[in-house]
Order: C-alpha cells, then structure tokens, then sequence
C-alpha cells in the first residue's frame, strides 16, 4: 500500500533534509530538460504572426532591455505553440526557461510546466502570507536569477495578488526594482476562456481580481494572435466560436446561445440521447479496443463531475476486453460519527481524486490525476493508454515530447480537495487516474481533440464554458452537442 510523508511521522530535521533534496532533484531536472524533435520542429512552422511575437521576445531574451510580454489570443491561435518554440529554442541553447501555468490541469500541455505555486512558492490564499516563500540564497532563487525567460500561461486565471506577489519575488531576486526585476516574462491567456477566479463571484467581481486591474497591466508589450490555427480548416466554424467567446453570437430572450442545426444532437430521453451522442462519438471503440497504436483523441466534456462518472461508466461497460477493478482504501482525516463509515466515504467523488471502483481494461484511455514526475513526463492531465495492469497499472503515454513512452504508475494516497466545502475530508489511496471517455469541460482547457461530444445535462453557466468546450474541436463536423 502507497504512503505519504505524513505516514512515516518524521523529525523535522529529517522533513527538512528531505526537502532539500527533492528541491535538489527538481531543479536539477529542470536545468536538464531534454527537447524533443517534435518541440523543436515547431520553430520552423510558426505563422507570420507567432513569428514576429518569436523574434521579439527572443530579442528582449538576449539584449539587455527585458520586456513582459501579455500573449493575447483566442483558443486555438496557437499561443501554446507559440510557448513551446520559445521554450525548444532556449533550452536546446543549454539555457533555462521556466514553464508556468496557473491551474494544475494544464502543467501536461507545456514541456516542464508546474504551477506557479508550485515554482515559486506563491502562497495560494491571504492567510498565508503575502509574499513568495523563497529565500534569496536558495537554489530556487538561483534557478530563477538564472533563467532567460519565465513563461506564465492561463494568466488569466490568475488573481492579480498571485502575479504582484511574483513581481516582488522577481524584484527581490533580482535586486531590480524594474517591473519583474528586469527579466523576461511572458504571461498569457484568452480572457474569453476564464472560467472562475473566484468561487461563486459575477463577472465584475472576476475582473476586479484579475491581471487587468492590476497597475503590472500597463507595463505588459501586449501581443495579439488572432489566426486560429486550430479551426483553419473551417472558417466560418472559427468566425462562429469568436462570436460565441466575445459574446457578440446571437441569443434567445433568455440568453441562451443558439446550437447550429448541424452540430446539435436532439435531445429525446437520457438513455437513448446518450446512447446516440456515445456512439457518435466512439463509434470506433472495437476498433480502439483491439489496434493498440490508435492514436484517440476524443471526449465527451460535461459540467459536472458525477456526470462524467457516468458517462465513464457506461462507456467502460462497453469497451470490449476483460476488466480489471482496482478499490480504493479510504480514511477519514477528522474522526468524527457518520464519516467514520468507509463505506461511506467510497460514495465521495470530490474532483481530482480517482474513483472508489477503478474500472480498467487493456487499450482504454486514462488521465493522470497527479504531477507523478513532470520532467518525466508525468504530470497532471497527462494522457495514457492502458496496457498491463499488477500491482501497478503499465501505461504508455500518448500525447507530448514523451509520447509511446512506457510507464508505471503507483498506487499512491490521494487527499480530498481542500477547497470542495461539499465533501468531507477523507484520505484516498488508488492509483491517481480517471477514465478518459468523459471529462469535465474544466479538465479539458488547452487541449485540441479530434471529435468532442457536448453533453450539457443542465445549463453551462457561462459563455466562457461553453466556449472552452467547442473551441476544442478543429471543425463543425467533429462537434456534437446534446442539450
Ligand atoms: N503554426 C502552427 N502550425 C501548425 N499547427 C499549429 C500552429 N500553431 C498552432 N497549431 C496547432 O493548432 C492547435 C491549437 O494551438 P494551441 O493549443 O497552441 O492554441 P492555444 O492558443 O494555446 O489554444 P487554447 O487557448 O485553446 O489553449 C494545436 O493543435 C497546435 O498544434
């Protein structure tokens, strides 16, 4: 069975120690971050536009005048791809460059990415502080006086306290007192795809925290992407989802954004609705099941994450091959009456945590829950293919600079989220996986998928949602939506 640090009670001259050397280990990885093939291909296939914003921030990368640079785009105009150019180019030049992104589901999407919590210590809330946790004469301080370019995607999401506070850190490594200490930053995002900042706020109180309204804005060089390379293939599909994403896309007397005819999947009875949008979808499961380099790039994305437990779940029954279930073993963390029933607890399904039953079988998709090894490639939202399973699933990743890569994923103990007030807070040991049929419209931001079903069981509570959601696909034809 997994353990944590916790479980092992240790001093804390051991933890520290410990520490140490993990923070050792990670920023030795991240000084040797090998560049792929595909990554540095990118260079050469930038358009007119990601080539100038290339040749700029490269130019403010070597010369002695460093700018912060804002990317500004909507989903699909390559501003991650334009990310991984800079990134291959520095690297591959033996020099660091830091990949950042706001929100854990991402850090998969860029080479080396972590969350700027995570890479600079930025306290996550009010309460613990106001400045980053990151001493002057650290190795992590050098790492980052060392590095030629800070990359901070999803900016967006970002509370403007997050990004001031890394303003200062900057300042305070750099003993600068120019705007980010004098180095080149990068931050991006598309202000159309911001799904929450806060929890339960309204879109003004959403701006008021953001980048926008902070005074850093005015000294970010803004850069606009505007050619959406996704889409290219269906123009007037891109022209639709920009007007969907600037809010300009006609609306019903209720606000309610039209569905094109050809993209809608009628809605008759759950069953039978879900039936026809599943086989839409993964009408080729036979197929993925038995030839084992299929590349699959489809999902049914969903508001809710109970229904995308059922989606999942229906859609495993259906996957050919013969299943394996692994339990979870679930502990309370606070001991009190009713949740002290393991039973119980096996009925939680707070986001980010594995199912109790893990259904799997050979050749199905699964996504990682955990940043297992990020400069392995294995870091939250990476995408695998199932291919053995022991006491360790053996999986084979399938997308990014580690794709066809064989590994083993651990059973390793999970923590409820500190931030879902629903659930009650309990330990979870499972392997840190999710079936990939179905996911969240949340988990599946900055990824581009062959075929996207929609599945919008209740209402989406924004445009941006809905945005997110059908700007994954390449063309109106590889889009289904059931309402
Ligand atoms: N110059 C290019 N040549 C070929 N393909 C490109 C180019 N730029 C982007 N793409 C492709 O277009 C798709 C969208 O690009 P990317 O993910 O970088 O966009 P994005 O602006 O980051 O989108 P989002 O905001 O939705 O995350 C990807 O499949 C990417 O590989």
């Amino acid at each position: 069975m997994g353990k944590s640090l916790g479980d092992f009670h240790l001093t804390d001259i051991f933890l520290q120690t410990f520490t140490h050397e993990w923070e050792t280990m990670e920023i030795e990885a991240e000084r040797n971050i090998i560049v792929s093939k595909e990554d540095l291909s990118t260079i050469d296939q930038l358009n007119q536009e990601q080539k100038i914003a290339y040749h700029k921030i490269l130019s403010s990368v070597y010369d002695t005048t460093s700018t912060a640079f804002f990317v500004d785009g909507p989903g699909g105009t390559g501003k991650t791809f334009l990310y991984r150019a800079l990134l291959a180019k520095i690297r591959s030049q033996k020099h660091i460059a830091l990949a950042t992104v706001t929100s854990g589901v991402t850090t998969s999407i860029l080479p080396g990415g972590k969350t700027a919590h995570s890479h600079f210590k930025i306290p996550l809330n009010d309460d613990e502080g106001k400045t980053c946790n990151i001493s002057k004469q650290s190795s992590i301080a050098q790492l980052i006086k060392d590095a030629k370019l800070i990359i901070w995607d999803d900016a967006t999401m970002a509370e403007r306290k997050a990004i001031e506070r890394f303003d200062q850190l900057l300042q305070d490594i750099m003993s600068n007192k120019e705007v980010f200490g004098g180095k080149t930053v990068i931050f991006g995002g598309d202000f159309r795809q911001t799904l929450s900042v806060i929890v339960k706020g309204k879109k003004n109180d959403m701006i008021d925290v953001s980048l926008v309204k902070s005074h850093i804005w005015n000294h970010l060089e803004k850069i606009h992407l505007t050619e959406n390379m996704r889409a290219r293939l269906d123009p007037d599909f891109s022209s639709y989802l920009l007007r969907v994403g600037n809010g300009t896309e006609i609306t019903t007397n209720q606000d309610e954004i039209k569905i094109p005819p050809g993209i809608n999947v009628p809605f008759i009875d759950d069953a039978s609705s879900i039936t026809t949008l599943t086989d839409m979808v993964f009408e080729d499961l036979y197929n993925m099941a038995a030839d084992n380099t299929l590349p699959i790039n489809k999902a049914i994305l969903m508001t809710r994450n109970d229904f995308v437990h059922e989606i999942n779940d229906i859609l495993i029954d259906k996957f050919p091959g013969d299943e394996k279930c692994y339990l979870s073993f679930d502990q309370p963390l606070e001991s009190s009456g009713q949740i002290q029933n393991e039973d119980f607890l096996h009925t939680l399904m707070p986001k980010g945590l594995p199912p109790h039953q893990l259904k799997l079988k050979k050749n199905c998709l699964v996504m990682l829950l955990r940043n297992i090894n990020p400069t392995e490639g294995l870091s939250n939202g990476t995408r695998l293919i199932c291919r053995e399973f022991g006491n360790n699933v053996q999986a084979e990743i399938t997308f990014g600079s580690f794709a066809k890569k064989i590994v083993f994923i651990p059973l390793i103990p999970l923590e409820s989220p500190t931030d879902d007030f629903s659930s009650i807070p309990f330990k979870r040991t499972q392997f840190p996986l999710r079936l990939y049929f179905a996911m969240t419209i949340n988990k599946a931001q900055g990824q581009t998928l062959d075929y996207v079903g929609l599945y919008l069981k209740e209402h989406v509570f924004s445009h941006g949602q809905l945005y997110v959601a059908l700007s994954r696909a390449k063309t109106a034809t590889n889009v289904k939506v059931l309402i």
